[in-house]
């Protein structure tokens, strides 16, 4: 089993190295290779997707992928900055299905903040599309009008295949779970959304156990904090699924818990935190590498078709939480307050 190694900037090597850590543990036949991605691609070769780690990843049967970026490259040509290779390896990739399982630890429900009664027990699937919408939509760009002001452009753009693909994927999901899908749009003024509720009211009457249910993004950004657990599969686009797992890793307690799998049509796939690098706390050893990790879990599960693995490593971050290890952000009174090497050395403890 061949992983490509992907640290990235910021926090990522701190938090790759935990994950890392974890998956040796286990004494799998992996062969894990690291190659550098975003500002660190930018530094080793000038570029935020260097040909040989395009070349690695799409050698390999996994990715494992820290996070990238760092506001020193916000400066750079847009080409070159660490955020287009992270875009550019899940396109060339064909990851087009983003699964962020929001999940709240009972250990952690005093480290969310919302009351616990609203997110106790919660076990949501946020199924985001991730190749295409505003982030990948042709034209784009920033130019000079005439009147020598200047135009900032981004298309909002779905095919009906692309629609179609990700609903399935939600769909089949759905099935193995609580046969609900919440599909979220913004129908009432994007065309683009109003394809989107057409094609997935479509592929509902090839899943008729599934009930589809749908919601402006708006609404559905207030409905998670109003009452989380009517959720079970939620589906939408790049941008409002970026936006709203953001939003639903509070529910879990930090962003620091959520961990993702993209995957393609093979579920051959890149495994990584959804948060980003937080340079705001790189190099001091604090970040939580909780998600990481149970991204590493994904992996097992998905791509490498090892349930078993996969739930040992997750109930290992459980026993590390249950037996009262918290980095900074999910710490709570009288807990032991550990750094980001400590969690993941008590993670492999707990294995
Ligand atoms: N997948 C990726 O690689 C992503 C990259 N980014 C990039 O990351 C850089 C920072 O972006 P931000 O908007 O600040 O988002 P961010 O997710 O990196 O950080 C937001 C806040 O959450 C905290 N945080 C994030 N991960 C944490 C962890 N594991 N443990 C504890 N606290 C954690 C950070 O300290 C910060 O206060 C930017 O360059 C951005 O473009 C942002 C999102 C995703
Ligand atoms: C480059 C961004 C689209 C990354 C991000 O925010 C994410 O994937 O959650
Ligand atoms: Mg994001």
């Amino acid at each position: 089993m061949k992983i490509a190694v992907l640290p990235g900037d910021g926090i990522g090597p701190e938090i790759v190295a935990q994950a890392v850590k974890v998956l040796k543990a286990l004494n799998l036949n992996l062969t894990m290779t690291e190659a550098p991605i975003g500002g660190a691609g930018y530094e080793a070769a000038g570029d935020p997707l260097p040909d040989a780690t395009l070349q690695l990843a799409k050698d390999s049967d996994a990715v494992l992928l820290g996070a990238v970026g760092d506001w020193k490259y916000d400066k750079l040509e847009r080409h070159l900055r660490p955020e287009r290779g992270l875009l550019r390896i899940r396109k060339e990739l064909n990851l087009f299905a983003n699964l962020r399982p929001a999940l709240l630890y009972p250990e952690l429900a005093g480290a969310s903040t919302l009351k616990p009664e609203i997110v106790s027990g919660l076990d949501l699937m946020i199924i985001r599309e991730l190749t295409g919408d505003i982030y990948f939509g042709q034209p784009r760009g920033i130019s000079t009008l005439e009147n020598g002001e200047r135009e900032g452009i981004n298309t909002m753009r779905y095919n009906e295949s692309e629609i179609k693909r990700i609903g399935r994927v939600a769909f089949d999901i759905a099935m193995k779970r609580n046969k609900k899908v919440c599909s979220v749009d913004k129908a009432n003024v994007l065309e683009t959304t109003e394809l989107w509720r057409q094609v997935m009211i479509e592929l509902s009457a090839e899943y008729p156990e599934v009930e589809l249910s749908h919601m402006y993004v708006d609404n559905a950004a207030m409905q998670l904090i109003r009452a989380p657990k009517q959720f079970d599969v939620m589906v939408t686009g790049n941008i409002f699924g970026d936006i709203l797992s953001d939003e639903a890793s509070m529910l879990t307690g930090s962003i620091g818990m959520l961990p993702s799998a993209s995957l393609d049509a093979n579920n051959k796939g890149m495994y990584e935190p959804s948060h980003g690098s937080a340079p705001d706390i790189a190099g001091k050893d604090i970040a939580n590498p909780l998600a990481t990790i149970l991204s590493a879990a994904m992996m097992l599960r998905y791509t490498f078709n090892d349930e078993a693995n996969a739930v040992k490593i997750e109930n290992a971050c459980k026993k590390a939480l249950a037996q009262g290890y918290r980095t900074a952000d999910i710490a709570t009174e009288g807990c032991n307050l550990v750094g980001c090497n400590a969690m993941g050395d008590a993670v492999v403890a707990a294995l």
